[in-house]
């Protein structure tokens, strides 16, 4: 079984290396340590406790209130909210991590007109090779490789020919490799999520505002059609005022995570044995984020999760892996389902779920509501007045003509996951190349991630509301476009 699982083009994946995480204490031995994770969340959130953005409080209230910006780190240099990319005709990329989903993407690059793929890094020199043959093939010339260990990234990073940085490594690379790329002046882009750590989040704002580089996460569901379709009926007022939206990953990644091949190494499987709570909530949190403007008028300013008992990848092992396996050694905390309730300063409510550990067919949810109807994905229904009644759903596909012009140019477009990842990297690099602002930026990387420590945390504390960190330090008031872009 393949993750990108190209029999249905919507399931994501996760695709990993061994090696203990370069910036966490966890322990590959499986008890859930009190790490500096949930100490160092904790600590922040306690101080947001007293935010005064409380449940129903109207955006005029939540205004008012300066705790959040209160609790941010000191700013170190201006906004980069509405900075634009420095034009350029040719974007020159280094890519970090050339795994089952760096490999892939790597492609998608090369099909952009006007992008460049320099150079390219893994620890696995093997898998550098291949990927350079591809990119040889699309006639482009041999990438520089950086395959002497884990510090090589840093190599390609300080290129003086290398404009953008893309990140596929395991989710505890992340963090250093962002920062290495923005320290060495480079723009980047993570995936998913982009540091699992909130202090991490927070070194990221800053340090993007201090090197003018933007820092994004590359959420590629956000540039679904379906998604597309319904920011584009959301901004219209097709569903009336908001009100409440849901997003998930429901995935069943046991024989991958068990797979000796698939991953590189263990890691994925092993960030169960650290988190609890909803440890990859950016594909399901950000498009709801985008329907309610979240950074751009509207705010996700508390989190509450509860976590089930984590018994599925355990049962999973008992069946699967033959006695001895270096599995054995693992004890997994993390919640088979966490379920968490994000809160906004307008009051609305976002669902998030995350389950990777059982049965279950694949789902984001993706859902929305609000005063005049209601949408539901997997599979798509949508409910509008007064279109519909009587309890029955309508036909999605019917709204066609809603869809984004990047899906109208684009009807067909090349890789997987139904083609949504060719139109974000498409619509990144004419972003780059016509010196656009970026269709989202570091505030949104932050916000989207920060359901990683938090739910975690929330957990730890029986459900106890975190409070999510206003990364924009007070800008978010001002609507202000986003993945819902006009064509330039
Ligand atoms: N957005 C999506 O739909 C999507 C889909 C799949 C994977 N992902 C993300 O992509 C990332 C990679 O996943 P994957 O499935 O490709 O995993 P993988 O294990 O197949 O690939 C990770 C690669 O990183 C390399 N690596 C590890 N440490 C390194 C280091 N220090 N320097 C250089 N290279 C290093 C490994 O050798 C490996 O080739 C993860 O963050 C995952 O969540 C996102």
């Amino acid at each position: 079984m393949h993750e990108s699982a190209p029999q249905n083009p919507r399931h994501l994946d996760q695709p990993g290396s061994p090696g203990p995480s370069p910036s966490s204490n966890a322990s590959v031995e499986g008890r859930e340590q009190t790490t500096d994770v949930s100490r160092r969340l904790v600590l922040k959130s306690a101080g947001a406790a007293s935010a005064g953005v409380g449940l129903g409080l109207g955006l005029a209230q939540a205004a008012a209130s300066p705790a959040a910006a209160a609790d941010a780190p000191r700013r170190q240099g201006a906004t980069m909210i509405g900075v634009p990319f420095e034009r350029r005709s040719t974007v020159r990329v280094g890519i970090v991590g050339l795994g089952n989903r760096g490999s892939a993407m790597t492609e998608l690059f090369l099909a952009v007109p006007g992008v460049r793929v320099v150079a390219l890094c893994d620890t696995v020199r093997a898998k550098a090779e291949k990927v350079a043959a591809k990119v040889r093939s699309a006639g482009q010339p041999a990438p520089e490789l950086y395959t002497k260990g884990q510090d090589d990234f840093r190599q390609l990073c300080g290129r003086g020919d290398v404009d953008f940085v893309y990140v596929a490594t395991p989710w505890e690379w992340h963090f250093p490799m962002a920062e290495a790329a923005l320290t060495a002046g480079k723009h980047v882009g993570v995936e998913c999520p982009a540091a699992m750590e909130l202090d991490q989040l927070w070194r990221l704002v800053d340090l993007s505002e201090r090197t003018r580089r933007h820092c994004m996460q590359l959420e590629n569901c956000c540039y679904g059609r379906n998604e597309m379709r319904v920011l584009r009926m959301a901004h219209a007022g097709k569903f009336g005022e908001l009100l409440h939206g849901a997003g998930a990953y429901i995935h069943d990644l046991r024989e991958l995570m068990f797979s000796p091949t698939y991953y590189e190494g263990p890691w994925r499987r092993q960030w169960h044995t650290r988190l609890r709570g909803d440890i990859y909530p950016t594909h399901g949190f950000a498009p709801v984020a985008n329907y309610m403007d979240v950074n751009r008028g509207d705010r996700a300013v508390r989190i509450s999760t509860f976590g089930s008992p984590a018994a599925g990848l355990a049962a999973y092992r008992a069946q699967h892996m033959p006695p001895g396996d270096a599995s054995w050694k693992e004890t997994y905390v993390g919640s088979d389902m966490s379920v968490s309730l994000v809160q906004t300063a307008r009051g609305r409510v976002i669902r998030l779920e995350h389950a990777v550990s059982n049965p279950h067919p694949y789902s984001r949810v993706n859902a929305l509501g609000g005063t005049k109807g209601a949408f539901e994905d997997y599979p798509p229904r949508i409910y509008l007045e007064p279109e519909m009644s009587g309890d029955e759903w309508g036909d999605f596909g019917a709204y066609a003509e809603w869809d984004h012009w990047l899906w109208k140019e684009h009807a067909n477009p090349p890789g997987g996951h139904g083609g949504m990842d060719y139109i974000m990297i498409f619509r990144l690099m004419q972003s780059m190349q016509q010196g656009l602002v970026p269709d989202f930026d570091v505030y949104d990387a932050a916000t989207w991630s920060a359901p990683v420590p938090l739910s975690h945390a929330s957990i730890r504390a029986k459900g106890a509301p975190q409070e999510i960190p206003d990364f924009t330090r007070g800008l978010w008031r001002a609507g202000r476009p986003g993945v819902d872009s006009a064509k330039p």
